[in-house]
């Protein structure tokens, strides 16, 4: 539309523009252009049918139309670009792109989210993603997990409580609810409440407002929910372990994290991101030396299954730029770097263990006794009690078996 504007009133000694058909986004877009850059006439078509003038007391200046112009690029975009909020979240697959962009506009819209996905798979950084991106963001962004809530504090911790509610209630408490007021509270492991539990929240957010422990009054809260589970919730629902109301008020904008395997072209990128925030942390450590990884290693990483996902794969990384005797991380390291459940898992029906067991318990070892007699400058009392171990004769066995002596 700005292209044709553009060549019709290099052409024309009058345009006209009506503001009647398309959506109210065209209206917008075609007052924008119609005041700015080709100066139409605007008018609107009655619902007699007749043409009329529309008076629209606005100028924009030439300044503003340069601006103006980028953002109604942005507008008529079929795709429009992704909201830094989700910088953070590294999506190189289209897969992960189709997520992102489901995610922004579902910030926007500011409805309950729930996201769906294995354990590590980024449901707790796309939730930040979400609130970062939404209209909330300048409000509190509170985050719980409902695996971790003991139930006899459960109401406290997300209601509050008044003063002498309960023994030790020594004041007046803010419960999470009230905490992200106006913002966003996000339900980690949703599927792990229990059902007394779930009644009192499906309450909380039915009648938007809570009652502290110990008190009579309500109190008004306006509270987006996002909640998270790596559980089959609809399962759940079927054979009721999770109430069926409370579904559906959480299961409004549904998102499923892929999991890692099924992004895997992913990888190489998600390591180079890492390698640069492992070397950034270690930095300060004064044994560290900046190291890199082989190629072989990082397509050992795409092949591997990574049960754990994001973070396995950064904890991975960690212990293998933390126990790697060169400048370079190697697929063996990566291998022996790997533990986890992985090490008691079934793999086309054979037991496997990655790497070679015994060889990754002596690289712990070895690590760990270098470390301990820089640190006591090769007194071997004092390296054997930071190893916490009982003397040091234990500590000359290690050298001795270790081959370090
Ligand atoms: N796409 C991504 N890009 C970069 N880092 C990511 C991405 N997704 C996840 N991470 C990192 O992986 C780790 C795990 O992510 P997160 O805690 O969000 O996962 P989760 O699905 O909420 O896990 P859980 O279900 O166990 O709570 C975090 O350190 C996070 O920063």
């Amino acid at each position: 539309m700005h292209k044709q504007l553009a060549y019709v009133s290099d052409q024309a000694d009058g345009i006209f523009l009506n503001l009647t058909s398309g959506t109210p986004a065209m209206t917008v877009v075609s007052v924008l252009l119609g005041k700015s850059i080709a100066k139409c006439q605007l008018v609107q078509t009655t619902p007699q049918g007749q043409l009329i003038e529309v008076d629209v007391p606005v100028d924009f200046s030439a300044e503003y139309q340069k601006s103006s112009s980028t953002a109604i690029a942005q507008l008529a975009s079929k795709t429009p670009s992704l909201n830094s909020a989700f910088d953070s979240i590294t999506a190189k697959s289209t897969v992960m792109q189709n997520v992102i962009k489901k995610a922004q506009r579902l910030a926007y819209a500011d409805l309950p989210a729930l996201l769906l996905g294995e354990s590590g798979t980024g449901k707790e950084v796309m939730a930040k993603g979400i609130h970062k991106a939404s209209l909330r963001a300048d409000k509190p962004f509170k985050a719980v997990n409902c695996g971790a809530l003991p139930e006899n504090l459960v109401d406290s911790i997300l209601f509050g409580h008044v003063k002498g509610a309960f023994t030790g209630a020594h004041q007046d408490h803010a419960g999470l609810f009230e905490q992200a007021n106006g913002g966003t509270l996000f339900l980690d492991e949703v599927g792990e409440l229990s059902l007394t539990v779930q009644v009192k929240l499906l309450r909380a957010l039915q009648q938007q407002e809570i009652t502290k422990v110990g008190d009579v009054a309500t109190k008004s809260v306006d509270v987006r929910i996002i909640a998270a589970t790596h559980r089959d919730l609809f399962k759940m629902v079927s054979d009721e372990s999770f109430r069926e109301d409370l579904f559906y008020r959480l299961a409004v904008g549904v998102i499923e994290l892929p999991s890692l395997r099924a992004r895997s072209e992913e990888i190489p990128f998600l390591i180079e991101e890492l390698m640069i925030e492992i070397n950034q942390q270690m930095k300060t450590h004064p044994l560290f030396e900046s190291k890199n990884i082989s190629k072989s290693a990082i397509e050992f990483a795409e092949a591997y299954s990574w049960p754990g996902n994001i973070r396995e794969l950064w904890n991975t990384l960690n212990r293998a730029v933390l126990w790697s005797e060169g400048k370079e991380v190697t697929k063996q390291d990566l291998e022996v770097a790997i533990i986890s459940r992985d090490l008691t898992s079934v793999n086309n029906g054979e037991f496997r263990v990655p790497g070679d067991l015994q060889q990754h318990i002596d690289n712990i070892k070895k690590s760990a006794i270098e470390s301990a007699m820089d640190y006591a400058a090769g007194n071997k009392s004092k390296a054997a009690k930071s190893l916490g171990l009982n003397n040091h004769q234990t500590l000359n066995n290690w050298l001795k078996t270790l081959s370090l002596e």
